[in-house]
């Protein structure tokens, strides 16, 4: 998938801005606060009718003005497609293919991006919280009944939550909301085990060629539960009888104590725990290809490579990870940079690039 163009109006500091793109590698250089990551965003904006840095739409309008637009042209392997999405006071609208949508969720879909984000460190470095919110995310992606299955977990073990805060506690009840849990529950653990494999598979052989070679990753699934089975229904049997060995503690505690929601991810580079033990450098760098893992889901999943908006990574990896970043993606993933220096970037790559200097919303090519 290629985002061939881009026109902006009024979008955060860009007045108006028209570009296109190179196929490959498209990098923003530029000091700080000049509108690189808001160009990025513009994209991520394009794509998913929502900005990964704010929830209020009303951000992205340049200040004193009342609506901004992000237009753009994608390449898929099968079709051209102009997208349009408009932002202001009443609201978004969204077109495809110059044909407005009644719902965004006709629209998102289109162009798929991955993004890492500074912040996305904290899949590493974060709480297991973090980890979590991570894996339902990604999991949700690929899977439909994961959504539901998750929502039908959360309203029960909210229920189950309030009945075990009672003074007397309705057994009964807690025994009906149990038996709803364990089912949830071994939909979603077997599901989290199987996506944790995945990314494991497609993040150790990314990890490696950052490192080059240097370093194996390994992505382990550490569930709450302790189980055996291999299958929805030996599971939820297990986790039944688990829930009930768990009763008593749990009316003790007044709170559900044992279920995927405490579940968690960890991480390790040649058998050491990334987190605890990993340099600034190898935790970005797991993060970083469990990132880009996604993009080779995205592609098992819709027979084609999202494309890739990198903000601010290559300033914290040296000049080996930056190289092999940058050479092992841009062949099969159209790739946005930002960064604040030409000289974080691979002279090798140089002539298959467009870098583009940004300065207070302008772009100077
Ligand atoms: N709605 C808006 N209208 C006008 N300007 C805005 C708006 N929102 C943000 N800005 C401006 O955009 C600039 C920040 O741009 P951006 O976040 O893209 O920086 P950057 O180039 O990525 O910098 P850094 O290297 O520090 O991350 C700031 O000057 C800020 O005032």
């Amino acid at each position: 998938m290629i985002l061939n163009r881009i026109h902006l109006g009024n979008f955060r500091n860009y007045e108006t801005l028209d570009l296109e793109f190179h196929p490959k590698l498209n990098i923003f250089i530029g000091r700080n606060a000049q509108g690189k990551t808001n160009l990025l965003e513009s994209i991520y904006f394009l794509a998913l009718a929502k900005s990964h840095r704010t929830s209020k739409d009303k951000e992205l309008i340049r200040f004193n003005q009342d609506e901004a637009f992000v237009n753009g042209n994608i390449t898929t392997s099968y079709s051209n497609l102009p997208l349009s999405l408009s932002v202001s006071g009443k609201g978004k609208r969204a077109k495809v293919n110059h044909m407005e949508v009644s719902k965004l969720s006709q629209y998102i879909g289109h162009l798929n991006v991955v993004l890492f984000a500074p912040e996305d460190l904290n899949i590493v470095k974060g709480s297991p919280q973090i980890r979590r919110k991570f894996i339902n995310m990604e999991c949700g992606q690929i899977s439909k009944v994961y959504i539901n299955m998750l929502s039908g977990y959360q309203k029960v073990l909210a229920q189950k939550n309030n009945y075990l805060k009672q003074k007397n506690v309705d057994r009964v009840m807690i025994d009906v909301l149990n038996e709803q849990l364990a089912y949830y529950a071994s939909l979603i653990i077997l599901k989290r085990q199987q996506f944790v494999d995945t990314i494991e598979k497609y993040a150790r052989k990314i990890h490696a060629d950052i490192s080059n070679g240097q370093e194996i990753l390994a992505v382990r699934y550490k569930p709450n539960i302790k189980y055996e089975a291999t299958e929805v229904g030996a599971l939820e049997q297990e986790l039944k009888a688990l829930f009930q060995e768990t009763l008593e503690r749990e009316i003790e505690r007044g709170q559900a104590l044992i279920g995927p929601h405490r579940d968690d991810i960890a991480f390790y580079i040649n058998d050491f725990d990334v987190q605890t033990y990993g340099s600034q450098g190898q935790q970005r760098t797991t993060a970083l290809s469990v990132k880009l893992a996604e993009l080779e889901l995205i592609n098992e999943e819709i027979g084609e490579y999202p494309i890739l908006l990198l903000d601010d990574v290559l300033s914290e990896l040296d000049e080996t990870r930056q190289s092999h970043l940058l050479t092992s993606i841009r062949n099969r993933v159209q790739t946005f940079v930002t960064t604040t220096s030409i000289s974080d970037i691979n002279h090798a790559i140089m002539d298959e690039m467009q870098a583009l200097g940004i300065e207070d919303g302008k772009v100077k090519v």
